[in-house]
């Protein structure tokens, strides 16, 4: 049987990026994902108003929900301070595969955990499998639906502290209202809309941060 587009985005990568220069694998996959597939990673519009949140909050601690290919986790990665880490989480195996290949072309892989399964089951092991008291920036782009639940999840797990920054993904394409509405009518919150584009369209799309309170 042929290839997925994981495949075809990963060989892209190895065929038109130089090994372990980040910024060459984030334009190879805009190239790719502009020019030949389109694929659902945050991509450049949006990828610079995350580059200006995780500079802005510099983490020590970062965490990913939905790796997909690595776009993001590359994007995240190569801005963290020194002694940073961010870890990634992925429960298709197929995605975690390539996302792995991504990274390591990326030569990231030092600075970044990639923890294969769904993030119901990960969140609640973080603390004692990395030792972190709690996280610093989170990243929200995996299943829409799964927003709310796992941002509960963070807070039930002590996981969040006053100041942590929440960023999500597509919260207007394809869409997470329940998010929204979870996070922008919640005094433990401060939230503020990032207006952008879905990624290589001209469709809207935008980003939410969200400050937890404590
Ligand atoms: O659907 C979108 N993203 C989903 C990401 C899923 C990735 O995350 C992984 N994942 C999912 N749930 C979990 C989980 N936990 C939850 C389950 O236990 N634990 C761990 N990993 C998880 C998947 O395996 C994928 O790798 C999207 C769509 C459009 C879009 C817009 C317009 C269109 F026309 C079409 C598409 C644009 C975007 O930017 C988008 O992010
Ligand atoms: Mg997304």
């Amino acid at each position: 049987t042929g290839s997925s587009r994981p495949q075809r985005l990963l060989k892209a990568v190895q065929r038109n990026a130089a090994k372990g220069d980040p910024q060459s694998v984030i334009s190879a996959i805009d190239y790719f994902c502009r020019h030949s597939e389109w694929a659902m990673n945050v991509g450049d519009e949006k990828g610079s108003i995350l580059d200006s949140v995780v500079s802005e909050v510099s983490p020590t601690t970062a965490l990913e929900l939905g790796t997909y290919c690595g776009y993001s986790t590359v994007r995240i990665a190569r801005l963290l301070p020194p002694g940073a880490s961010l870890i990634t989480l992925e429960f298709n195996p197929d995605y975690a595969a390539v996302a792995r290949q991504v990274i390591a072309h990326s030569g990231l892989q030092d600075k970044i955990h990639l923890v294969e399964g769904p993030s119901g089951d990960s969140i609640p092991k973080l603390k004692e499998r990395f030792g972190i008291t709690s996280l610093d920036f989170v990243f929200l782009d995996h299943w829409k639906d799964r927003y709310v639940p796992d941002t509960k999840l963070l807070e039930e797990c002590g996981l969040l502290r006053k100041g942590s920054v929440l960023l999500a993904d597509n919260v207007i394409c394809p869409g997470a209202p329940e998010y929204l509405d979870y996070v922008r009518n919640n005094p433990r919150y401060e939230s503020r809309y990032f207006q952008s584009h879905l990624e290589y369209t001209n469709v809207e799309d935008g980003l939410e941060k969200s400050v937890f309170l404590g």
